[in-house]
């Protein structure tokens, strides 16, 4: 086993998340230590601007560049820092993500930008980029990704369980029961919003980056009518493997509920957020549902996904740390490219055969 550096800045534009995992790509060791290193909110604020224009855009458009060199600056930033917090820790590989400022299948693209060299010749430490691509044009959807990950993480489950990412959206792995060889099913979908529509709705009637604690939404009243309207939306009668855009259900959603009162806004998006996931036609039913992610901290979630669900609970229970494993999860992914390991499935991604994801730099070639 080796160390692997994993770094994820997800959709919902808060920062970069960096953690350090003992893995030989299929089996995990010890996880090391993990940080957030926030965006500035002129950096987060830009680079929310960015997803607005980036299907317009080409990939050398000044503006694009720009924001991908501070964005890497970023990332080099939080791999100082952590290997500050382990220096006995020497990772063999950096696992990195990139920001995703575009993504659409249907179109076979899904943009990451950031500057794999860049991070590379700053940290001289060989780098895994660019996970997404392959997958794409091997008729995928380029995500979800995480499913290896979680299924690696619970290997010794026995159960049929579901873990539920909620991050700017929110993606659902599936594993099924273990047969007498000890195999299982592994599905995966993007399930509809997660926190990108309650952020932005905060955002705009408080001032705050989001609704923190789910005190707005626990103030309010759904509205039934705008609700089901939400979720008579296409991408809710497709079957799974399918996946989404932080501004899928933009600018719709925000029209529908632009009426409403701050708390009734919040408390229908929230609810939008849980029923997408309810009214999922899952493969196998759960047993238990684990939930990653920061909309686990909100209590608004957390409960509505209890009623519709039943057995829902925090990984932290299993001992994971849910704000890192995203991040934990690249670093898995880098090893699994070095090792020419498939990281997608067709039950996960769409993808016709299993497909190894990532790029090198800095690696040599074989
Ligand atoms: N205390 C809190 N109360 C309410 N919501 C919270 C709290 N802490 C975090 N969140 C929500 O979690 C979001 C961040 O979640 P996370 O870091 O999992 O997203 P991400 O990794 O960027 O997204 P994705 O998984 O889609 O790539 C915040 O934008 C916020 O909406
Ligand atoms: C294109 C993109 O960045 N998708 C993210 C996003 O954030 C959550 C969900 O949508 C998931 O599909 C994916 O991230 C995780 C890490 C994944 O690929 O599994």
């Amino acid at each position: 086993m080796v160390w692997a550096l994993g770094l994820m800045s997800g959709t919902s534009l808060d920062g970069v998340d960096a953690a350090l995992i003992e893995t030989d790509g299929v089996r995990i060791g010890r996880t090391g230590p993990s940080l957030t290193l926030p965006y500035s909110p002129e950096l987060r604020a830009k680079t929310r601007a960015l997803l607005d224009r980036a299907a317009g855009l080409a990939e050398d458009d000044s503006d694009v560049l720009a924001i991908a060199r501070d964005l890497t600056v970023q990332h080099v930033e939080a791999v100082r820092l952590l290997r500050e917090q382990a220096p006995d820790l020497e990772p063999a590989v950096i696992g990195f993500h990139g920001q995703t400022i575009l993504h659409q299948p249907e179109l076979g693209r899904s943009w990451q930008i950031g500057d794999a060299r860049l991070l590379q010749e700053r940290c001289n430490v060989p780098v895994v980029h660019d996970f997404r691509t392959r997958d794409l044009e091997n008729g995928g959807e380029g995500a979800p990704l995480v499913p290896v990950f979680h299924a690696a993480l619970l290997q010794q489950e026995q159960r049929p369980v579901a873990v539920l990412n909620i991050g700017g959206v929110a993606n659902v792995t599936l594993l099924g029961p273990k047969d007498s060889d000890g195999q299982r099913g592994v599905w995966a979908c993007d399930t509809g919003p997660g926190n990108a529509l309650l952020d932005d709705w905060a955002l705009q009637h408080t001032g705050q980056p989001c609704d923190f604690g789910g005190t707005l939404a626990a103030a309010g009243m759904v509205c039934q009518d705008v609700l089901e309207t939400l979720l008579a939306m296409p991408y809710f009668a497709r079957s799974m493997p399918k996946s989404l855009d932080r501004l899928s259900f933009h600018p719709e959603a925000m029209a529908l509920v632009r009426d409403l009162s701050a708390e009734d806004g919040s408390a229908t998006l929230a609810a939008f957020t849980v029923e997408s996931v309810a009214r999922t036609a899952f493969p196998v039913r759960p047993g238990m549902w684990f939930v990653a992610g920061g909309g686990r901290h909100n209590p608004v979630l957390m409960d509505g996904l209890n009623r519709r669900l039943g057995n829902v609970a925090s990984v932290d229970i299993l001992g994971w740390d849910g704000d890192a494993l995203e991040a934990q999860c690249f670093g898995l992914l880098a090893v699994r490219c070095l090792r020419g390991l498939p990281s997608s499935w067709p039950e996960t991604t769409g993808v016709r055969q299993p497909c190894v994801a990532g790029k090198t730099v800095g690696w040599p070639s074989p």
